[in-house]
């Protein structure tokens, strides 16, 4: 029978699964529609790698693999939420989490030794970073904003920081030697093999060998300079300690699970260089390694006699006091934008701070002016031209300015998402050479100790879709679209020759379609967005990670309430819950005060049209009549105003779920397109109107006492689902469906 799957992730997003997920379950049944759940929390993925380690309750079946196989079939049809993408501090807390529960799995090691270490390592490095999505997006990616969605952020604009024109807010970022400059790209005029080798004095040293390339496949190859960027990050970290501006560092630790830790590590090194002049021998002696953040330094130096564990905590704290102010994850809790790589994400803390006038928040809890510094030069441009954009025009005005939907390239492991097995921090200066199987030199770059040199692939299928999905949106919506891309780089050379062949197959005439680089893109998109006027952009993969948090977070305040479709390239469907995260900082709010903010609009919104798709490949009208009812219910929801307010003893993500279900119930009464679900549905409906008042109580005295759901990447199942379905009126009305 065909299958609706709904995945399990992690944080607030799952335990919202918690909530709406029976909801969903009930709805559906009444259609013949099975849901089933898919597991590719962090945890899960832990488990499923170790099964033979495992007890037999223990053991999970390798669920992300199963979807990943399934996203290349025509049925496949997932809803997928926000699941972590771990850096090191996030996967070795959760290894921590499942041993305290009995699970017999060793620890992460840092500086694998044996053959056997070095194979463990393996497995958990498969399960790090952004491990999910690559896997499971199979296709380009279409996201936008609903004209419900937008109607809703003109009725009830968010809130938006002014903007003055002396804000001495910018982008800090490198002229020379970064991944931009040094990118080399050609495409692929046959199938060849290549290998990847570095030539130095030692030798020669396979980095990669026997990698597959398809005809008409592009690949670039680029490398950062380390000695580039610890001068860059130098002279940026002194600039700011004497002009007195707050530091703060952008980077994705997490999708860019190789490079990013590193640079991020050199960061840390820069900012701390007394300090690690001075004991970085003891660090190294602790295994501590920069790459994974202050707080692992201060945990690992807990290990130390008291009086040297002191004296390292005293020269920490004088750094920081003399170093320039750091942008704060926490201010109330002492946390730095350096203690963790994963607590400051660039798509969404560049919008972020964009949003709140161009300032962070300082160690005193205040706003301030910041320096952002973002190391590589390939998109940063983006935001420093959004900042001038503000700087001259003021704010965005969320009544009035237009939207901006992106296509993005992904499908395939497209561009910077499958580079991690092509990463690599150089040990010994030489070259670098990507090789054929002719022994021709395609690509090469000469390297010193400490750089790091990554190669991309874009198969040719992907972009052909590309170009095809950006035409038919230009073509549905009658927008200009903008192939966001640099004719000076290397890389986007290669694209834009693609791009200009493939839109001859389709008929493009009457649309505005245009190539622009990022930066001229931006300034065309912000002056139209100003206007009210919409545009589409169509970007490579990192843009569209970019670009899917930039617009939708001033625009509608959150990229939670986008829509996210992923067309399969196989013509399954792959529904994404809108743009954002997993919100840690919601589940926080959640366990000390029981109050969960998370907003499903993006997973209301997904369903309706995962819906709509099941209905249409398996013939199923009554799926069309759930998919439309549920987009009415979801309108009413917005115009009503139901979404989860951010304070206790409000309507929380639980009685948002309570109210998209009455809508979608009232709807489903007053249909008559199917008379069976009007039936059902007027029951329901009666049910859930009469009993409004009490079931809202009902979810209002769950909150404001501290809540336990016995774990943090492994909640005890009874406890979660207990704790986010209070309302004994709602749930037996729904189990009575
Ligand atoms: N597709 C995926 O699987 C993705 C996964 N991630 C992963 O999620 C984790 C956290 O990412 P990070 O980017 O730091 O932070 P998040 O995107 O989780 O959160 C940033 C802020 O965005 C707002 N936000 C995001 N989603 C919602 C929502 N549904 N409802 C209301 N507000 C929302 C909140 O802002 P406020 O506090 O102002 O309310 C939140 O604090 C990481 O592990 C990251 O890798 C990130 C992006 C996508
Ligand atoms: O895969 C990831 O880690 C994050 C992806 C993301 O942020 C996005 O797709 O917008
Ligand atoms: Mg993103």
């Amino acid at each position: 029978m065909a299958k609706l799957y709904y995945t399990k992730t992690d944080e607030a997003p799952a335990l919202a699964t918690l909530s709406f997920l029976p909801i969903v379950k009930s709805f559906t049944e009444t259609a013949n529609i099975e849901v089933e759940t898919k597991d590719i929390s962090l945890a899960g993925r832990i488990a499923a790698i170790f099964p033979e380690l495992l007890t037999d309750d223990q053991k999970v079946s390798d669920d992300l693999s199963i979807l990943g196989e399934l996203a290349k079939t025509p049925e496949a049809n997932i809803i997928k939420l926000p699941n972590i993408s771990a850096s090191i501090p996030q996967l070795k807390e959760a290894i921590k989490e499942l041993q305290q529960k009995g699970y017999n799995l060793p620890d992460y090691p840092d500086e694998p030794k044996t053959d056997e270490e070095k194979t463990i390592k393996a497995k958990y490095d498969k399960v790090k970073g952004s491990a999910v999505n690559p896997v499971l997006r199979e296709g380009n990616s279409d996201r936008r904003a609903p004209k419900a969605v937008k109607n809703y952020a003109k009725a009830h604009p968010h809130s938006m920081g002014a903007w003055s024109s002396d804000s001495k807010t910018h982008v800090a970022t490198m002229s020379h030697g970064d991944f931009k400059s040094n990118e080399k790209s050609i495409t692929l005029s046959d199938v060849d093999t290549v290998k990847i080798v570095l030539e130095s004095n030692g030798g020669t040293t396979i980095l990669k060998d026997g990698l597959a390339l398809q005809k008409g496949e592009i690949i670039d190859a680029t490398v950062m300079s380390k000695k580039a960027l610890v001068e860059f990050l130098t002279k940026e970290i002194a600039d700011a300690r004497e002009k007195g501006l707050l530091l703060s560092l952008h980077f994705k630790a997490t999708m860019m699970k190789v490079s990013d830790p590193i640079i991020f590590g050199h960061a840390l090194e820069v900012y701390f260089s007394e300090l690690f002049k001075n004991y970085g021998d003891t660090f190294q002696k602790l295994g501590i390694n920069p790459n994974n953040g202050l707080e692992t330094l201060l945990d690992k130096i807990g290990e130390l006699p008291e009086a040297e564990h002191k004296e390292i905590e005293a020269a920490i704290k004088a750094s920081i006091d003399n170093g320039p102010d750091l942008a704060m994850v926490n201010s109330d809790k002492g946390i730095t934008n350096l203690h963790v790589p994963s607590d400051v994400i660039i798509d969404a803390s560049m919008p972020a701070m964009i949003r709140n006038s161009g300032k962070m928040w300082d160690k005193n809890g205040e706003l301030q002016d910041t320096k952002a510094i973002i190391p590589d030069s390939s998109y940063s441009g983006v935001y420093q031209a959004t900042i001038d954009f503000c700087k001259e025009n003021g704010a965005f005005d969320p009544t009035t300015m237009g939207t901006v939907p992106n296509v993005g390239l992904m499908a395939q492991k497209a561009e910077e998402y499958g580079s991690h097995d092509k990463t690599f921090e150089i040990e010994s200066a030489g070259t670098v050479k990507v090789v054929n199987a002719a022994g021709d030199t395609l690509i090469e770059h000469s390297v010193e100790e400490g750089d790091i040199w990554r190669m991309c692939q874009v198969k040719d299928a992907p972009v052909q879709d590309w170009v095809k999905l950006a035409v038919s949106r230009a073509r549905a919506t009658g927008d200009p679209a903008v192939f966001w891309l640099d004719a000076e780089r290397g890389h986007d050379a290669e694209l834009i020759k693609k791009v200009n062949v493939y839109l001859k197959d389709h008929d493009t005439s009457g649309l505005d379609i245009q190539i622009l680089s990022p930066i001229e893109a931006t300034k065309y998109t912000l002056k139209r967005m100003k206007e009210g006027k919409d545009t589409i952009s169509v970007s490579g993969n990192v843009l569209r990670d970019y670009l899917t948090d930039l617009f939708p977070i001033l625009e509608v305040g959150t990229s939670a309430k986008m829509l996210s479709i992923v067309p399969l390239m196989n013509g399954g469907g792959l529904f994404e819950t809108g743009a954002g995260g997993s919100a840690p900082k919601h589940v926080e709010q959640f366990l000390e005060e029981g109050h969960l903010r998370w907003d499903s609009l993006g997973e209301f919104l997904a369903l309706a049209v995962s819906l709509e798709f099941f209905s249409e490949k398996n013939n199923n009208k009554k799926a069309q009549v759930l998919a439309e009812a549920l987009d009415k219910a979801t309108e009413e929801f917005l115009n009503k105003d139901k979404s989860p307010s951010r304070k206790v003893n409000e309507l929380d993500t639980r009685g948002s779920h309570f109210y998209l279900s009455l809508y979608w119930a009232e709807q489903l009464a007053k249909q008559d397109e199917d008379a069976e679900l009007k039936a059902v549905f007027g029951k329901v409906y009666e049910a859930m109107s009469s009993n409004e008042e009490k079931i809202a109580q009902e979810l209002i005295d769950a909150q404001d006492s501290p809540v336990d759901i016995g774990g943090y990447y492994l909640p005890n199942p009874e406890m979660a689902s207990k704790a986010m379905r209070p309302s004994a009126t709602l749930n037996a009305i729904l189990d009575a469906i």
